[in-house]
């Protein structure tokens, strides 16, 4: 982690929770996470497409500081596409954040790097900061592969995108074979792929845009691990599956992120 770049801690809920236990789930975060700290780190939640709402009312009536976002849109901002939410629906709501490409879809909705693109675009076009997601399998990893897997995956996942526009974005490296199996990369294997990112970018890029993009590690996150993560130099925060389920584990990981304990 840079002093230039504001840690981000997001947790992504995947299909868990419904409205009722968001807002629940919201609240005590929020008591349990004291304001002082959202002044070293950035905290959001990413909530099914149906919590978003409810998660918006809490935060905009309690006036609370953490943001909030959703796990997914569609390239298209409107018309005959069933099933589909739109980037503008999801401004309208207050998303601050979007997922775009996790490995989950990329693998279980065979989404391609040209899909994350559109997705990325779509999300640009609406004012909200997307996520984008990049990670190599176990198979890539044991081949030895992986830099220059990732590199490819980001470069296609951000093709053409101007240098200003890449500036916007955000990027998570999410190790496939480390996501909710408890099997955590190591904080130098979680270093060296985020550096190798951080490098492209200058690349498509430029220097001062490289160095301002944030990079988050995901897989297996939590309290006792999250410190040895954000230490290293390219890592500038985490997307947090499992442990952003539990309010208390949460708000423990997001206060070390910021630098200090709970009270
Ligand atoms: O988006 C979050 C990641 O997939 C990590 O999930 P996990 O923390 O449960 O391993």
């Amino acid at each position: 982690m840079s002093s230039s770049r504001k840690p981000l801690i997001a947790g992504n809920w995947k299909m868990n929770l419904n409205h009722l236990e968001a807002i629940a789930l919201v609240q005590k975060l929020a008591f349990a996470l004291p304001a002082k700290y959202f002044e070293k780190v950035d905290v959001t939640v990413i909530p099914p497409f149906t919590d978003i709402r409810s998660v918006q009312t809490v935060v905009d009536g309690d006036k609370l500081l953490l943001t909030y976002g959703a796990q997914d849109l569609s390239a298209h901002d409107s018309g005959a596409y069933t099933g589909e939410i739109s980037g503008a629906f999801l401004a309208k709501l207050g998303c601050t954040f979007v997922v775009v490409g996790h490995s989950e879809r990329r693998t279980l909705h065979a989404e391609t790097d040209e899909v994350v693109l559109g997705k990325t675009k779509a999300a640009l076009r609406h004012g909200i900061t997307p996520i984008v997601c990049i990670g190599e399998g176990l198979e890539v990893r044991e081949s030895g592969e992986h830099v220059a897997f990732n590199v490819a995956q980001l470069k296609g996942s951000l093709a053409g995108l101007t240098a200003e526009e890449i500036g916007k974005v955000v990027i998570a490296y999410e190790p496939v074979w480390a996501i909710g199996t408890g099997r955590v990369a190591s904080a130098a294997d979680a270093q060296e792929v985020c550096a190798a990112v951080r490098a492209a970018l200058a690349e498509i890029a430029d220097e001062a845009t490289a160095a301002s993009v944030r990079i988050l590690y995901g897989g297996s996150v939590n309290s006792k691990n999250v410190g040895d993560i954000v230490g290293q130099t390219d890592v500038d925060g985490a997307l947090v599956g499992g442990a952003s389920l539990k309010s208390d584990e949460f708000a423990t990981l997001s206060a070390i992120a910021a630098g200090g304990p709970l009270p």
